[in-house]
């Protein structure tokens, strides 16, 4: 049976000190709901970034994955790859989302970058991970729970491909450059379903992202 989701002072925390980071920040913008604490960065990255980005996603691609088993094939029909943490031109954007959010580098996962052509998707799911789920002794070893997410539009999709947050009545049309960040944890640092977002299927055009999500500790070390 899966365990109600607990709070955390230490999740509470980091989603508070974030939220104030970003608050201060003048080029960012908190989105107007009370639902979630979720922000954008327009012109986040340059064009030349979004398109070194793009040409290493289309180089690495292969079918996307989930961490549970989804009862539907079409749950998320994007393609993924991993960007190399450490190439240069992948590690100074790394760093720079990590500096935004004030969060250690260490704490977040590697850069995903994410392609859609049209009629692909990724239906509505949390970015959290789910307490009693097989894979959760593994996620407390090795980072603990996703905090933050920070997601970029590498282009500007012609029609379709939205993040949609249903349950915050939110909705982020993919606009090229700019970064969107939100916390999937509520005020008491347990996790917010009220997150639950979607990648609507692109209709025309192909869509390029890249995610990064961030753990409540350590995630990378090197070894
Ligand atoms: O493609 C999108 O708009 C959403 C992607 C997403 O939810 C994720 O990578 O976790
Ligand atoms: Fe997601």
């Amino acid at each position: 049976m899966k365990k109600p989701p607990t709070p955390s002072p230490l999740r509470a925390m980091i989603g508070a000190t974030v939220s104030a980071r970003l608050d201060a920040n003048p080029a960012i913008t908190r989105i107007a709901t009370d639902k979630i604490d979720a922000f954008r960065y327009p012109d986040f990255l340059s064009d030349a970034e979004c398109r070194t980005l793009v040409a290493l996603i289309d180089k690495g691609r292969r079918p996307s994955t989930l961490l549970s088993a989804a009862h539907d094939p079409n749950f998320r029909t994007s393609e993924s790859c991993d960007l190399e943490r450490f190439a240069p031109e992948v590690r100074a954007i790394d760093e720079r989302i990590a500096e935004t959010l004030g969060i250690a580098p260490e704490n977040g996962e590697t850069m995903q970058g994410q392609r859609y052509a049209p009629g692909q998707q990724f239906r509505a799911h949390h970015d959290y991970f789910h307490q009693g789920e097989p894979y959760w002794e593994d996620v407390t070893r090795q980072g603990g729970q996703r905090t933050w997410t920070a997601m970029i539009f590498l282009n500007t999709v012609a029609e379709g491909g939205a993040t949609w947050f249903p349950q915050a009545g939110m909705r982020a049309k993919p606009v090229k450059r700019m970064l969107l960040i939100w916390n999937n944890m509520g005020a008491d640092g347990g996790p917010n379903p009220l997150t639950l977002h979607e990648g609507m299927a692109v209709v025309e055009g192909t869509k390029y992202i890249v995610t990064k999500w961030f753990r409540e500790g350590i995630w990378y070390r090197v070894r």
